[in-house]
């Protein structure tokens, strides 16, 4: 009974891969309102659950510190994603999101936030379609809570939030197989300071590599290459989306993002997200973009580093300017910044950019879902124009 609960659930099973029978789209036709479960699900006794105001700087913290404790874990339990509360502000309150979507559990007597399972709406386009989504993220279960069977009834809660707002799909991503990715994805890592990581264990020495010439290795020019490089403001909104909605437009996955997305999950906030496009010094055209998200992991148990500044590539975007030029560019930037490790997954065209700019490959994979909708076959990574936080 490895997937009991997910064998339960409108999501591709196992069983049906390959049967080319059944049609691409919803599994299951959306509920009448009137019959979607009016009342939040039964916890535990102890229990119950609450609606987290991100927007309040207590239930943040609590937030914040429950993830900084009990979040994702690489493999190897050496390092623990650590979202800033900034991030998390950004990452919860994009355009129409709702509050209700921000679901914690926590212990009747003392008050203690124990769960934490998050959805923002999305529209994301599948082949020729436009899909009113959730992205749901941020499922987090105390570690003394584990095993309790909670993480289902998060799920279950969240899904039923979502169907009050008539939304029927989700989107989302997992380091492990449950049925059945709509895509894998292989990610890759550039060292931006290599003694750090090798310092933390992140990085090994190369075979036949001394400190100082895999420093040498990795190090990259004082300033960016490309004439017209910037960094992304509130004006440049308008060329920005148009830019990125052509881009998107070929991959057979990706977000239908329109002004007010772009404006906010691309212009750039400090320690958050940061974005760059080449102005042709001549025209003045948009030509180019890329960005990256900050996401910082706790180092666990170092005695030297607690803090792992980790670079996510985010949308990246090249119709003039060489995607190896400006990737390149944004390394030199993320190293200015003073980011260890710049991270991007083999998604939209980024495995043209790993090799040739030093990425090592990852020692993991993630997963991409779609929650009641069925791709009949699994996208390449290279097909997906997705990227979530
Ligand atoms: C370096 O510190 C880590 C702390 C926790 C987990 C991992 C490995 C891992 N699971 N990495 C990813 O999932 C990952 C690797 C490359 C790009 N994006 C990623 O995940 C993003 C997107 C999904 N939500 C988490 C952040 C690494």
């Amino acid at each position: 009974n490895r997937h009991k609960f997910w064998e339960t659930q409108p999501v591709g099973q196992f069983k049906d891969v390959g049967d080319s029978s059944l049609p691409d789209g919803p599994i299951e036709p959306p509920t009448p309102l009137s019959e979607v479960k009016q009342e939040p699900y039964n916890l535990p006794n102890l229990y119950e659950w609450i609606t987290c105001d991100i927007n309040s700087d207590e239930v943040c913290t609590d937030v914040y510190n429950l993830l900084t404790d009990n979040y994702v874990e690489d493999d190897e339990n050496m390092f623990r994603f650590n979202y800033s509360k900034e991030f998390l502000r950004w990452a919860l309150r994009p355009p129409g999101y709702f509050k209700s979507w921000h679901i914690g559990v926590r212990v009747k007597s003392s008050k203690k936030l124990v769960a934490f399972i998050t959805g923002v709406p999305a529209r994301i386009r599948v082949h020729d379609e436009i899909v009113l989504m959730a992205e749901v993220n941020f499922l987090c279960v105390h570690k003394k809570l584990r095993s309790k069977r909670l993480a289902p009834v998060m799920i279950k809660e969240v899904t039923r939030r979502v169907h009050l707002e008539n939304i029927w799909q989700a989107a989302y991503t997992a380091g492990v197989v449950l049925p059945t990715p709509m895509s894998t994805c292989q990610y890759w890592h550039r060292s931006l300071n290599p003694k750090k990581l090798i310092d933390v264990g992140f990085s090994k020495l190369g075979a036949r590599m001394t400190m100082s010439r895999t420093i040498k290795l990795f190090k990259l020019p004082d300033s960016t290459a490309t004439p017209g490089f910037r960094k992304m403001e509130l004006h440049d909104v308008p060329a920005v989306t148009r830019l990125l909605r052509n881009y998107l437009s070929q991959f057979i996955v990706a977000p239908d993002f329109d002004e007010n997305d772009v404006e906010h999950w691309l212009l750039p906030k400090e320690d958050v997200v940061d974005s760059f496009l080449v102005e042709s010094p001549e025209t003045h055209e948009i030509t180019d973009f890329c960005s990256f998200y900050t996401l910082p992991s706790s180092i666990l148990g170092n005695p030297n580093h607690s803090t792992l500044k980790v670079a996510y590539s985010y949308y990246n975007v090249s119709t003039k300017t060489p995607l190896l030029q400006l990737m390149n560019d944004v390394l030199i930037v993320a190293k200015k910044k003073d980011f260890d490790v710049f991270n991007a997954l083999d998604v939209m065209q980024n495995e043209t950019f790993v090799k040739e700019l030093k990425f090592g490959p990852g020692d993991g994979k993630l997963h991409y879902y779609l929650y009641n909708y069925r791709i009949k076959h699994a996208l390449r990574s290279s097909e997906l124009g997705l990227v979530l936080l």
